[in-house]
């Protein structure tokens, strides 16, 4: 069951990194959505790999196929799935550790819980499993064009390389124009160069994307356990190499008082309820009061690096590993579109939920 997403919007991944192919069910989208192929595809085309020199180098057009739920140009309401073939797996990168565990990636966790693990490109625990979710991030997101729904992710932080604008602050249309996906030009530039040069020295680095959903209305979430941020965060927290998710006010909030914290109502020129300031990062109880929602997401730096660290082997003896191949240097710019998909598959979701709400 781990492979699998929603409640009523579900998803289901398969597929491993080597293998043949990876790919997607999506189970529950209703009918009638325009199932716009390019869009989905330019969701694709934005996490694939392979995009500059800050990125992996492996090369994959990922584009997707159609196996079945869609008829002219519209999702049938059966099950759809996409399926997107691997093209350019290098296996050879990986024997020297078949049987080695590389510090903090998966290898050892895999080993213990399946007695097994297909080493090749990480299999199954790679990341290259979260194309199969952007392509149904991608549908999620036409389901939520219906609503007025927008989710915008931009990389706010590399390192200490940290932008000191918050989102309405920034042109966040600027985010697709540079290899960063940071909207501001000078601090994209700096970041490009910081993790060029570290990836020279064969380390990584990591970082934060900040991402803004606009148009959400009041009442989508659960009052208990699946509340809206608590799914979000889960969502998060379930993309490879996330340590940190953090909402609204978060970890800073503690600082203030209740008097400073609170966001006061009052009704808007548009007739419908605000709030003055909005450090409830648009949830209030688990369900939306329909403010934007935001949340940071913080990325590790990548655990496959070009340098001799200590490890042990399956027979837990004392090995030295070192990365070789092609690795990401820091995963934020290709992560920016992940962060979306999996927001659009939270809210998709809970579009679907707040249909059984009331009468
Ligand atoms: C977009 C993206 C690209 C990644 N690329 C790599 C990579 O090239 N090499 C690597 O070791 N880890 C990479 N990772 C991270 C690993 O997949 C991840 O660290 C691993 O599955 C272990 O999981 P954990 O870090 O969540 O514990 C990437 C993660 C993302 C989100
Ligand atoms: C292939 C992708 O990224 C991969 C993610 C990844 C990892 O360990 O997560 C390790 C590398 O795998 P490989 O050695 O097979 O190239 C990355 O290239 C992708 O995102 O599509």
């Amino acid at each position: 069951m781990s492979s699998t997403y929603g409640k009523i919007f579900k998803i289901s991944t398969f597929g491993e990194s080597h293998g043949k192919a990876i790919g997607v069910i999506v189970d529950g989208c209703p009918a009638g959505v325009e199932f716009n192929e390019e869009f989905i595809q330019n969701e694709l085309d934005r996490r694939k790999p392979g995009q500059s020199r800050i990125t992996t180098q492996r090369k994959e057009s990922d584009e997707f196929q159609v196996l079945s739920g869609i008829f002219e140009g519209k999702t049938t309401g059966t099950p759809i799935a996409m399926v997107i073939p691997n093209e350019d797996q290098r296996s050879k990168d990986y024997s020297h550790i078949a049987t080695q565990f590389r510090p903090s990636h998966a290898d050892y966790t895999y080993t213990v819980k399946y007695g097994n693990r297909d080493y090749r490109g990480g299999g199954r625990s790679s990341a290259r499993e979260t194309a199969a979710r952007v392509a149904a991030g991608a549908l999620a997101k036409l389901l939520l064009n219906n609503d007025a729904i927008s989710i915008t992710a931009y990389v706010s932080q590399v390192g200490k390389l940290k932008l000191d604008k918050q989102y309405w602050e920034l042109d966040l249309s600027k985010t697709d124009n540079n290899a960063v996906r940071c909207p501001d030009e000078q601090m994209a530039q700096k970041m490009f160069d910081y993790i060029d040069e570290i990836r020279k020295k064969g380390d990584s680095i990591g970082g934060i994307i900040t991402c803004v959903i606009k148009g959400v209305p009041a009442g989508w979430g659960e009052p208990v356990f699946d509340k809206l941020h608590a799914e979000l965060g889960k969502a998060m927290l379930g993309i490879n190499a996330v340590k940190g998710f953090e909402y609204g006010s978060g970890f800073e909030g503690i600082e203030l008082l209740g008097s400073e914290h609170n966001d006061e109502f009052f009704i808007g020129e548009d007739g419908k309820v605000h709030t003055k300031t909005n450090l409830s990062g648009g949830i209030q109880g688990g369900i939306s009061n329909g403010e934007d929602i935001y949340f940071k997401v913080a990325f590790k730096p990548v655990a496959t690096i070009m340098q001799d660290q200590e490890s042990i082997n399956e027979a837990g003896e004392k090995v030295i590993v070192s990365g070789k191949g092609r690795h990401d240097p820091c995963v934020l710019p290709r992560a920016v579109p992940i962060v979306e998909a999996m927001a659009a598959l939270v809210l998709a979701d809970f579009s679907l939920r707040a249909k059984t709400n009331k009468v």
